[in-house]
């Protein structure tokens, strides 16, 4: 496997990060990754915008110095590497970046890069928040009521777990070790000579971390509750523990205190003096309450294969896979890689045509991550003015009355023009 050789920009300087408070300099190295399927032609869209904005937002006074790295298919066509080192390095060594989607096939083949980044770099909070944008068609009568911003833990779980495929050596042993060292539970499975297994780690401490961050972004931002969504009736010691783990740090290092007898329990946000609810609802349940009263929601805090599920869901509702944007982030080492919630949507690649707006919006969460707020806020007013003109991608023109199609690569013309 080759290595890609990485030039970084000359003029460029590196973000660091001293006693967890990241220094930013006006031109700033980031790494970026292109993307496979639709991930080219988004990419190209939104580096337009992002430069734009900070253009614009600081007259010439800053300007990002992007780095391209490697992965997926691009950089095994011409390294012959998924994930070269080099790339994990850069992300490493930078802090902050951004990519665009990556194939993972289905059943067999490479596991997820996108997933084995997020682990490498200890990404462990997934941030995903989702809203409407004003004149965005949606399949529910009232979209403006929501407003949630989801805290998925990303580096624990089955989604990030272990797997062994039926009919291996490896999962024959694996049965072996549990019908010698725990008979009873071996017993219940229905089908043990042709099963998978899957392992699912759910920790304290990995727990902890993202409700942590969930409950701190609810501080920060003026936020109403905090629902630790789980399926804890059913896996009691993975996603029952993070409920009871959860309950637990927001009593201990936040000082929540149990209503009427509890398990909900409420906190003064010591920066408004208002209440902050902690509560918890079991997932099944959770996603028919985000379609029947989405007002009652604010931040959710939940596990890995969960806050997938949500991600896809909530986006939907408000009409915007093609606007859902995401950022990756350790708050505590700095390292953060902001990214779309959707995938590589192979059937559009290379036509000009998907919608920008989540790589875009990403690069917006990058920007006010960094601190770049002007530039951040000059984005999202754009996309306001850029939805109401109604010259859309096909995916919100489809649905909705007396819009203009446009490319991908126009649409990202419309948002400069509205910056
Ligand atoms: N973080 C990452 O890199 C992720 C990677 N993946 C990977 O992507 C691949 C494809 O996954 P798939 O299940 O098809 O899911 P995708 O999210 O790629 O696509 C599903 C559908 O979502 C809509 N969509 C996606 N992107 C856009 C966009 N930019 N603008 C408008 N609509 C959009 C399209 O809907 P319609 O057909 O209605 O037009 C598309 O067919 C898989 O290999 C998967 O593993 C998946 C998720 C995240
Ligand atoms: O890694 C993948 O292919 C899928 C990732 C995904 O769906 C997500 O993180 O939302
Ligand atoms: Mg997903």
């Amino acid at each position: 496997m080759a290595e890609p050789t990485l030039t970084p920009p000359a003029d460029g300087a590196k973000i660091t990060i001293a006693d967890g408070v990241l220094n930013v300099p006006a031109n700033p190295i980031i790494p970026f990754i292109e993307g496979d399927g639709t991930g080219p032609d988004i990419w190209a869209a939104s580096v337009r915008v992002l430069d734009a904005a900070v253009a614009k937002a600081y007259g010439g006074a800053r300007k990002i110095h992007w780095l391209e790295v490697y992965a997926g298919e691009k950089s095994f066509n011409e390294f012959g590497n998924w994930l070269p080192d080099a790339t994990v390095a850069a992300c490493r060594d930078y802090l902050v970046s951004i990519k665009g989607p990556l194939t993972t096939p289905v059943g067999g083949g490479i596991r997820s890069l996108n997933v084995a980044l997020r682990q490498m770099l200890d990404l462990y909070a997934c941030v995903r928040p989702v809203r409407w944008f004003k004149g965005v068609p949606s399949p529910v009568r009232d979209p403006s009521k929501v407003d949630m911003t989801i805290y998925r833990e990303n580096t624990e779980d089955i989604y990030a777990g272990i797997e062994f495929q039926e009919g291996t050596d490896d999962a024959r042993k694996f049965a072996a070790l549990l019908k010698e060292n725990f008979p009873d539970r071996y017993k219940k499975i229905r089908f043990p000579d042709t099963a998978g297994f899957g392992i699912k780690p759910v920790s304290k401490e990995g727990t902890e971390r993202l409700v942590r961050a969930a409950i701190q972004y609810a501080i920060d931002n003026d936020r109403k509750s905090v629902t630790l969504v789980h399926k804890g009736n059913i896996m009691k010691f993975t996603e029952g523990g993070f409920r009871d783990w959860g309950y637990a740090l927001a009593q201990r290092e936040f000082g929540a205190v149990e209503l009427d007898g509890g398990p909900w329990c409420t906190l003064k946000n010591p920066k408004t003096g208002k209440d902050i609810v902690i509560k918890d609802a079991i997932a099944d349940a959770f996603l028919q309450q985000i379609l029947l009263r989405p007002a009652e929601y604010d931040v959710v805090a939940t596990l890995n294969l969960n806050g997938d599920y949500l991600s896809d869901a909530l986006a939907a509702q408000v009409g915007g896979i093609g606007i859902a944007p995401g950022g990756n982030i350790n708050y505590v080492t700095g390292h953060a890689v902001f990214e779309a919630t959707h995938g590589t949507a192979p059937k559009y690649a290379g036509l000009d045509k998907v919608n920008p707006g989540s790589v875009i919006l990403s690069g917006e969460m990058m920007l006010r991550y960094m601190g770049w707020t002007e530039a951040a806020d000059a984005i999202i007013a754009a996309m306001d003015q850029a939805i109401a003109s109604k010259k859309v991608t096909y995916d919100f023109a489809r649905l909705m009355d007396g819009a203009t199609e446009v490319k991908c690569s126009e649409f990202a013309d419309e948002l400069i023009k509205h910056l």
